[in-house]
Formats: C-alpha cells, structure tokens, sequence
C-alpha cells in the first residue's frame, strides 16, 4: 500500500496522474491520467505493485471544443 501510494503520488508531481477521486462506497477509485500514449498509459498501470489484483477499465478522452479550460479548442 505504501508503495501504491508513492508511486501514485510520484506520478501526480510528474503531472501523468492529474486527477485521483475515490469512488463513494467503494474500494475503487476513478483516475485520469495525461500520456502521450497507450503504451506510456500501460506501462504506468503495469507498474503499479497492485496490478495484478486489479480490474482496470481505460476510457480515452479527447478535448471538448466548449471546454473553457482547454486551449487546444477550435
Ligand atoms: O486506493 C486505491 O484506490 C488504490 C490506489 C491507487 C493509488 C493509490 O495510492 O491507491
């Protein structure tokens, strides 16, 4: 667990891991992380000490052109 955590928070300082929300009631939690791509993306996860033991769902995300925060819209 302490590893977990290290790791986790590593990543968060790196700016990979940007977003670590406990899901209520549950022993899960949803992340969203900023890569360059599905490799770096797996190589991340694969290298969590608790891989093994979780179900991991990956849903890709693309800017929204009416998000006010991105600069990146058109
Ligand atoms: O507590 C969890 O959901 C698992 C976990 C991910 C990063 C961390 O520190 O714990």
């Amino acid at each position: 667990m302490r590893q977990e955590r290290d790791y986790a928070q590593q990543l968060q300082r790196e700016g990979k891991w940007i977003h670590l929300w406990r899901i209520v009631g549950e022993y899960s939690n949803y992340s969203v992380f900023d890569v360059d791509s599905n490799d770096e993306l797996h190589a991340i996860l694969s290298n969590l000490p608790l891989f093994t033991y979780m179900e991991v769902h990956v849903t890709p995300l693309a800017v929204h052109p009416s998000d006010i925060h991105q600069s990146a819209s058109t």
